[in-house]
């Protein structure tokens, strides 16, 4: 996750982050503005019970007239019974519109990071953007609901109080006034403390989210080695940290809360001092003195919750802050390579980024329809750099590739070589650096991504399934309903047929990340959601590497058959599976090194005939060279002789 600085200037910097909401609350607005005239109403209800107070001292208690006393408290208890009435009300009226507030912003959310490159997902932690989808949205929903309706409702009481006390006895209101400049001062720099120390807070919930969500997902890892204490160790550690940062956040709370009680308590009790003594010099009625310090007190509230408004709505911002963050982060849709797309003959020279405007839906339309130039597959000086690792060598660099229409292509390279990078750049699941890709002839950044993924079918190492039936998650390779016997036929080719067996058939909930099926099972499953869609291309990355070698044999007869008719780009590290293919294709060194029948480079490239062979050693070495390297490493000189 990226850095951040702290804001310069918290209080604006906060309220330019929290005017982002504004198109979230717009629909929202008219109950939320009634709701917060009824809370200043409310308040200032509050207010003229003091005012009855006075009344009641001066006129009923004066005059020794129970009636009027009476009279007075009913009085008093219908108008306690109004206030609470209407923030009763003002808490319905806000609810709801706030539930719906922030399900939208969490909906906005979601929907925006399954349209984030995959770029932005390898650099993002997960904990992180869970705890902005669910801590950070129900901090500004409750940011909406209090700290923002009792800002101005606590301002503009304590305006109409300062006015009515000002209005009683202007000497003893002046003195309330003085402990004003000192606590905007203390405020300000509360809120630039808080600001920092709320988004650290905030950062370190994601980094603790992050270490849950690994070891609820790693747990078998972490048994199987093991490595439970050294995880609740790492986990303990960094909640130690979030736990001495909410304890700095509350010292903080409590160093304002202090100042924002002690200061009005003194000034009430100078005011109350000063007003005495004008009581026992007659120049003060002994109820204006009461309603004037029961004004005072009423005020007391609204000022002493002004420290931990403000503390939320900092908390708040830096919420806004961090959703933003993610949902600013730019999606798929630009492409960086604006290629043309106009189809290419076998040969022809790659077309350079820029040349000509991208046309969304001609080319698609035409390979649906089948394309008069069937090109197939085709890579032309393709260069990638991951973005996140910019200066590195490039992983692929300068890669040309055909793999003709109805040909399967097996991709075989040394580990880490680059292959699963390569096979990821088809859909785009990353882009390429420089280059292009086209479908027969197409460039595919001239077609939508949803277009792109009809026509592209992919199944990975590492099969991830869904919490959902088997059934969905094979049709999820459907871009369109298909048939129940669609199903059977997908199921059939990846020997799928312990599917029937489970308990509901098709039906069967696999767990969360399908845990409760064997890898070769998952694998099998993710393999028939590739071939389900019927995709004219398929890119499998070896695709059955959890495979038994008869289940193999079994699948590999079934995919002969599917890959008949599509031009498929199959990653491959057992001879077996590279028998599927037609052709193969050596990557090393970032580069396709040789093309050629299985049999070929066999014969003819020794790094091919290493990478099969399963020695080790360095490629094109001799058993006898090998193992008399080996043991002139190991320190063995006598082990040449023996042989
Ligand atoms: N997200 C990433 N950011 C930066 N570098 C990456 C990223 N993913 C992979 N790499 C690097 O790219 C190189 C190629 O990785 P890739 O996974 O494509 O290799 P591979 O040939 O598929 O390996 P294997 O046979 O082990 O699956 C490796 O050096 C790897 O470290």
């Amino acid at each position: 996750m990226p850095e951040q600085s702290p804001p310069a200037d918290p209080s604006r910097s906060a309220v330019r982050s929290l005017l982002r909401l504004w198109p979230y609350v717009r629909p929202v607005r008219t109950r939320l503005s009634v709701a917060a005239v009824v809370a200043v109403v409310a308040s200032c209800v509050g207010l003229v019970i003091p005012l009855v107070l006075k009344w009641i001292v001066d006129g009923p208690v004066a005059d020794r007239d129970p009636e009027g006393v009476w009279l007075g408290a009913l009085y008093l208890l219908l108008l306690g019974v109004g206030e609470a009435a209407l923030f009763g009300f003002r808490r319905w009226l806000v609810a709801r519109p706030l539930a719906g507030v922030e399900a939208s912003m969490r909906a906005d959310l979601y929907r925006h990071l399954q349209r984030l490159p995959i770029a932005f997902h390898d650099k993002w932690a997960s904990g992180q953007l869970l705890s902005r989808g669910t801590t950070d949205l129900m901090l500004l929903r409750m940011f909406l609901a209090f700290p923002l309706t009792f800002l101005l409702v606590n301002g503009v009481t304590i305006l109409v109080g300062m006015i009515v006390l000002l209005a009683q006895e202007w000497a003893l209101g002046l003195i309330l006034l003085a402990p004003v400049v000192p606590l905007v001062a203390v405020c300000s720099v509360f809120e630039r403390r808080y600001a920092d120390i709320a988004r650290r807070a905030q950062d370190q919930v994601g980094d603790l989210t992050t270490v849950v969500e690994e070891s609820v997902l790693g747990i078998r890892i972490i048994k199987g080695f093991g490595r439970h204490r050294a995880q609740a160790r790492a986990f303990r550690d960094l909640s130690g940290t979030l736990r001495g940062t909410e304890l700095h956040k509350a010292r903080l709370l409590a160093g304002i809360w202090a100042v924002i009680v002690a200061l009005p308590e003194l000034a009430i009790g100078a005011a109350l001092v000063a007003g005495t003594l004008q009581v026992a010099d007659g120049e003060l009625s002994a109820g204006t003195l009461v309603a004037f310090l029961s004004t005072a007190l009423a005020l007391r509230w609204p000022v002493e919750s002004i420290g931990f408004l403000l503390a939320m709505s900092q908390e708040a911002a830096s919420a806004t802050r961090r959703y933003f963050e993610v949902l600013d982060a730019p999606q798929e849709g630009a492409s960086p390579v604006q290629a043309d797309a106009s189809p290419v003959q076998a040969g022809a020279s790659p077309v350079q980024a820029g040349a000509s405007p991208v046309q969304e839906d001609q080319p698609f339309q035409r390979l649906r329809r089948g394309s008069p130039c069937s090109d197939g597959l085709r890579l032309e000086t393709v260069t990638f750099t991951y973005p996140d690792a910019p200066t590195s060598p490039p992983v692929l660099d300068r890669v040309d590739l055909h793999i003709r229409t109805g040909e399967t292509m097996a991709l075989v390279g040394a580990t880490g070589s680059g292959k699963t990078t390569l096979t990821a750049l088809v859909p785009r699941l990353h882009e390429v650096t420089s280059g292009r890709i086209t479908l027969d002839g197409v460039d595919i950044t001239a077609m939508s991504r949803d277009e792109l993924r009809a026509l592209v079918a992919v199944a990975f190492e590492e099969p991830t399934l869904f919490s959902a039936s088997v059934g969905e998650n094979v049709l999820m390779g459907a871009q369109k309903h298909v048939e129940g016997e669609e199903l059977g036929r997908a199921l059939d080719i990846a020997q799928a047929d312990f599917v029937h067996r489970l308990p509901h058939g098709t039906d069967t909930q696999v767990g969360e990340q399908g845990l409760s099926l064997s890898g070769g099972q998952r694998q099998r499953l993710a393999l028939a959601r590739a071939v389900v869609g019927r995709p004219r291309f398929l890119v499998l990355d070896d695709p059955l590497s959890a495979l038994d070698v008869h289940t193999e044999a079994l699948v590999e007869a079934a995919l002969r058959r599917v890959l008949a008719d599509t031009t498929a780009l199959v990653v491959a590290h057992r001879p077996s599976t590279v028998l599927l293919a037609d052709r193969v294709a050596l990557l090393s060194g970032g580069r396709i090194a040789a093309v050629g029948t299985h049999h070929q480079l066999l014969r003819d490239n020794a790094e091919y005939a290493w990478l099969m062979s399963g020695e080790s050693g360095e490629p094109g070495e001799s058993r006898v060279s090998r193992e008399s390297r080996e043991s002139r490493e190991q320190g063995k000189p006598w082990a040449e002789e023996e042989l």
